[in-house]
Protein backbone atom coordinates (compact mmCIF):
# COMPACT_ATOMS: atom_id res chain seq x y z
CA UNK A 1 0.00 0.00 0.00
CA UNK A 2 1.27 3.34 -1.07
CA UNK A 3 2.24 5.25 2.36
CA UNK A 4 2.76 9.10 1.45
CA UNK A 5 5.49 9.87 3.37
CA UNK A 6 6.04 12.07 5.83
CA UNK A 7 7.25 14.90 4.30
CA UNK A 8 7.73 17.82 7.14
CA UNK A 9 10.33 20.29 6.59
CA UNK A 10 12.93 18.45 5.65
CA UNK A 11 14.66 19.47 2.39
CA UNK A 12 16.39 17.13 -0.02
CA UNK A 13 19.46 16.57 0.07
CA UNK A 14 18.84 15.83 3.97
CA UNK A 15 16.26 13.27 2.96
CA UNK A 16 16.97 10.23 1.49
CA UNK A 17 15.22 10.39 -1.88
CA UNK A 18 12.60 8.13 -3.12
CA UNK A 19 10.91 7.11 -6.52
CA UNK A 20 6.79 6.86 -6.57
CA UNK A 21 5.39 5.20 -9.95
CA UNK A 22 1.44 6.13 -10.56
CA UNK A 23 0.14 3.89 -13.62
CA UNK A 24 -3.09 2.65 -14.83
CA UNK A 25 -5.00 2.83 -18.62
CA UNK A 26 -6.69 6.29 -20.02
CA UNK A 27 -8.79 8.22 -17.68
CA UNK A 28 -7.45 6.35 -14.28
CA UNK A 29 -6.63 9.18 -12.46
CA UNK A 30 -3.15 9.27 -13.16
CA UNK A 31 -2.72 13.02 -13.59
CA UNK A 32 -5.39 13.78 -10.54
CA UNK A 33 -3.62 11.80 -8.18
CA UNK A 34 -0.19 12.96 -9.26
CA UNK A 35 -1.62 16.63 -9.09
CA UNK A 36 -3.18 15.80 -5.55
CA UNK A 37 0.61 14.67 -3.90
CA UNK A 38 2.14 17.65 -5.81
CA UNK A 39 -0.38 19.72 -3.80
CA UNK A 40 -0.14 18.14 -0.64
CA UNK A 41 4.26 19.06 -0.94
CA UNK A 42 3.62 22.09 -1.98
CA UNK A 43 1.15 22.94 0.94
CA UNK A 44 3.94 20.92 3.28
CA UNK A 45 6.15 24.20 1.78
CA UNK A 46 8.15 21.62 -0.50
CA UNK A 47 9.83 23.26 -3.55
CA UNK A 48 7.93 20.91 -6.28
CA UNK A 49 9.02 21.32 -10.00
CA UNK A 50 6.61 19.31 -13.01
CA UNK A 51 7.58 18.14 -16.10
CA UNK A 52 5.89 16.53 -19.13
CA UNK A 53 7.24 15.49 -22.97
CA UNK A 54 6.83 18.30 -25.03
CA UNK A 55 5.21 15.61 -27.47
CA UNK A 56 1.93 16.21 -25.13
CA UNK A 57 0.22 19.59 -25.92
CA UNK A 58 -3.47 18.07 -25.80
CA UNK A 59 -4.68 20.73 -23.40
CA UNK A 60 -1.89 23.38 -22.62
CA UNK A 61 1.97 23.93 -23.13
CA UNK A 62 2.67 24.81 -19.85
CA UNK A 63 0.05 23.04 -17.64
CA UNK A 64 -0.63 19.43 -16.47
CA UNK A 65 -4.06 19.38 -16.82
CA UNK A 66 -6.23 16.17 -16.10
CA UNK A 67 -9.93 14.78 -17.86
CA UNK A 68 -11.33 16.42 -15.01
CA UNK A 69 -9.77 19.90 -15.54
CA UNK A 70 -7.97 19.84 -12.34
CA UNK A 71 -4.30 21.57 -13.85
CA UNK A 72 -0.79 22.34 -12.17
CA UNK A 73 1.79 24.48 -13.87
CA UNK A 74 4.12 22.29 -15.49
CA UNK A 75 7.37 22.63 -18.25
CA UNK A 76 7.17 20.59 -21.25
CA UNK A 77 10.59 19.06 -22.13
CA UNK A 78 11.99 17.55 -25.03
CA UNK A 79 14.55 14.93 -23.52
CA UNK A 80 14.46 12.57 -20.18
CA UNK A 81 17.93 14.68 -19.90
CA UNK A 82 16.72 17.92 -19.48
CA UNK A 83 14.39 17.18 -16.31
CA UNK A 84 17.98 16.91 -14.88
CA UNK A 85 19.29 20.51 -15.50
CA UNK A 86 16.07 21.97 -14.77
CA UNK A 87 15.36 20.22 -11.33
CA UNK A 88 17.80 22.30 -9.61
CA UNK A 89 17.29 22.09 -5.73
CA UNK A 90 13.79 21.12 -5.74
CA UNK A 91 12.56 18.97 -3.43
CA UNK A 92 10.22 17.26 -5.20
CA UNK A 93 9.95 16.23 -8.81
CA UNK A 94 6.66 15.24 -10.50
CA UNK A 95 6.56 14.04 -13.97
CA UNK A 96 3.69 12.86 -16.22
CA UNK A 97 2.62 11.07 -19.49
CA UNK A 98 6.44 9.39 -18.72
CA UNK A 99 5.20 6.52 -21.29
CA UNK A 100 6.28 9.18 -23.75
CA UNK A 101 10.25 9.19 -22.66
CA UNK A 102 12.84 6.93 -23.88
CA UNK A 103 14.46 4.70 -21.59
CA UNK A 104 17.19 7.88 -19.90
CA UNK A 105 14.37 8.55 -17.93
CA UNK A 106 15.36 5.76 -15.63
CA UNK A 107 18.86 7.09 -15.17
CA UNK A 108 17.54 10.02 -14.55
CA UNK A 109 14.53 9.17 -11.97
CA UNK A 110 17.61 7.12 -10.23
CA UNK A 111 19.91 10.06 -10.28
CA UNK A 112 16.98 12.47 -8.54
CA UNK A 113 16.13 10.42 -6.13
CA UNK A 114 20.21 9.91 -5.34
CA UNK A 115 19.89 13.35 -4.79
CA UNK A 116 17.31 12.94 -2.26
CA UNK A 117 14.63 13.96 -3.79
CA UNK A 118 11.22 12.70 -4.08
CA UNK A 119 10.16 11.74 -7.50
CA UNK A 120 6.69 10.89 -8.52
CA UNK A 121 6.32 9.50 -12.32
CA UNK A 122 2.65 8.99 -13.77
CA UNK A 123 2.02 6.87 -17.00
CA UNK A 124 0.23 4.51 -18.96
CA UNK A 125 1.45 1.28 -18.03
CA UNK A 126 -0.22 -0.67 -20.91
CA UNK A 127 -0.73 0.71 -24.84
CA UNK A 128 -3.94 0.41 -27.18
CA UNK A 129 -2.67 -3.41 -27.81
CA UNK A 130 -2.27 -4.21 -23.69
CA UNK A 131 1.50 -4.77 -24.03
CA UNK A 132 3.64 -3.07 -21.57
CA UNK A 133 4.23 0.86 -22.47
CA UNK A 134 7.94 1.07 -22.36
CA UNK A 135 9.89 3.05 -20.02
CA UNK A 136 7.06 1.97 -17.71
CA UNK A 137 8.07 -1.52 -16.67
CA UNK A 138 11.45 -0.16 -15.70
CA UNK A 139 10.44 2.64 -13.58
CA UNK A 140 7.98 0.36 -11.98
CA UNK A 141 10.99 -2.17 -10.72
CA UNK A 142 13.11 0.55 -9.06
CA UNK A 143 10.32 2.49 -7.45
CA UNK A 144 9.74 2.27 -3.86
CA UNK A 145 6.45 2.14 -4.25
CA UNK A 146 3.75 1.95 -7.60
CA UNK A 147 -0.24 2.72 -7.20
CA UNK A 148 -2.16 1.25 -9.94
CA UNK A 149 -5.48 3.02 -10.53
CA UNK A 150 -8.41 2.00 -12.20
CA UNK A 151 -10.51 3.65 -14.76
CA UNK A 152 -14.46 2.51 -14.98
CA UNK A 153 -15.04 0.33 -17.96
CA UNK A 154 -17.11 2.26 -20.61
CA UNK A 155 -19.16 -1.30 -22.04
CA UNK A 156 -19.95 -3.08 -18.72
CA UNK A 157 -19.32 -0.63 -15.90
CA UNK A 158 -16.98 -2.54 -14.10
CA UNK A 159 -13.15 -1.44 -13.21
CA UNK A 160 -10.90 -0.83 -16.51
CA UNK A 161 -7.36 -1.54 -16.54
CA UNK A 162 -7.05 -1.67 -20.48
CA UNK A 163 -7.11 1.51 -22.92
CA UNK A 164 -9.48 0.40 -25.71
CA UNK A 165 -8.60 2.26 -29.05
CA UNK A 166 -11.26 3.39 -31.32
CA UNK A 167 -9.84 3.09 -34.66
CA UNK A 168 -8.03 0.77 -36.71
CA UNK A 169 -4.75 2.84 -36.15
CA UNK A 170 -1.47 1.03 -35.60
CA UNK A 171 1.21 3.30 -34.52
CA UNK A 172 2.15 3.24 -30.94
CA UNK A 173 2.17 6.72 -30.42
CA UNK A 174 -1.15 8.59 -30.69
CA UNK A 175 -2.04 10.94 -28.72
CA UNK A 176 -6.07 11.52 -28.39
CA UNK A 177 -8.91 11.92 -26.09
CA UNK A 178 -12.18 10.63 -25.82
CA UNK A 179 -12.86 10.60 -29.90
CA UNK A 180 -9.52 8.04 -29.81
CA UNK A 181 -10.00 5.66 -26.70
CA UNK A 182 -12.13 4.49 -24.57
CA UNK A 183 -11.82 2.56 -20.86
CA UNK A 184 -11.95 -0.61 -20.66
CA UNK A 185 -12.13 -3.94 -18.41
CA UNK A 186 -9.99 -6.87 -19.54
CA UNK A 187 -13.01 -8.52 -20.97
CA UNK A 188 -14.53 -6.25 -23.29
CA UNK A 189 -11.23 -5.10 -24.46
CA UNK A 190 -10.29 -8.60 -25.81
CA UNK A 191 -13.96 -8.95 -27.25
CA UNK A 192 -13.12 -6.10 -30.03
CA UNK A 193 -9.45 -6.14 -30.07
CA UNK A 194 -8.75 -5.80 -33.72
N1 LIG B 1 -14.14 5.76 -18.15
C1 LIG B 1 -13.80 6.60 -17.15
N2 LIG B 1 -13.50 6.10 -15.94
C2 LIG B 1 -13.18 6.93 -14.93
N3 LIG B 1 -13.06 8.28 -15.04
C3 LIG B 1 -13.33 8.83 -16.23
C4 LIG B 1 -13.72 8.02 -17.35
N4 LIG B 1 -13.93 8.84 -18.40
C5 LIG B 1 -13.68 10.09 -17.96
N5 LIG B 1 -13.30 10.11 -16.67
C6 LIG B 1 -12.88 11.32 -15.93
O1 LIG B 1 -11.47 11.31 -15.95
C7 LIG B 1 -10.98 11.73 -14.67
C8 LIG B 1 -9.56 11.21 -14.50
O2 LIG B 1 -8.73 11.99 -15.35
P1 LIG B 1 -7.16 11.91 -15.33
O3 LIG B 1 -6.63 12.07 -13.94
O4 LIG B 1 -6.66 12.91 -16.36
O5 LIG B 1 -6.89 10.42 -15.84
P2 LIG B 1 -5.58 9.82 -16.53
O6 LIG B 1 -4.44 10.76 -16.26
O7 LIG B 1 -5.39 8.50 -15.88
O8 LIG B 1 -5.91 9.71 -17.99
C9 LIG B 1 -12.00 11.16 -13.72
O9 LIG B 1 -12.03 11.85 -12.48
C10 LIG B 1 -13.31 11.35 -14.47
O10 LIG B 1 -13.84 12.63 -14.24
C1 LIG C 1 -3.21 3.67 -25.14
C2 LIG C 1 -2.36 4.67 -25.87
C3 LIG C 1 -2.50 6.02 -25.59
N1 LIG C 1 -1.73 6.92 -26.25
C4 LIG C 1 -1.86 8.36 -25.94
C5 LIG C 1 -3.26 8.90 -25.87
C6 LIG C 1 -3.14 10.05 -24.90
O1 LIG C 1 -2.72 11.21 -25.66
C7 LIG C 1 -2.03 9.62 -23.96
C8 LIG C 1 -2.51 9.07 -22.64
O2 LIG C 1 -3.10 10.09 -21.87
P1 LIG C 1 -3.78 9.86 -20.43
O3 LIG C 1 -3.37 11.08 -19.66
O4 LIG C 1 -3.24 8.60 -19.84
O5 LIG C 1 -5.25 9.79 -20.66
O6 LIG C 1 -1.33 8.57 -24.64
C9 LIG C 1 -0.79 6.51 -27.18
O7 LIG C 1 -0.07 7.35 -27.76
N2 LIG C 1 -0.68 5.18 -27.45
C10 LIG C 1 -1.41 4.25 -26.83
O8 LIG C 1 -1.24 3.03 -27.12
ZN1 LIG D 1 -16.14 -4.23 -19.41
Amino acid sequence: MFIEPSIGRIKSPERKGQIEVICGSMFSGKTEELIRRLNRAKIARQKVEIFKPSIDKRYSDSEVISHNENAIRSTPVDFAGDILLLSGDCDVVGIDEVQFFDQEIVSVAQNLARQGKRVILAGLDMDFEGQPFEPMPQLMAIAEYVTKVHAICMKCGDLAAFSFRLSDAKQKVMLGEKEAYEARCRKCFFEDKR
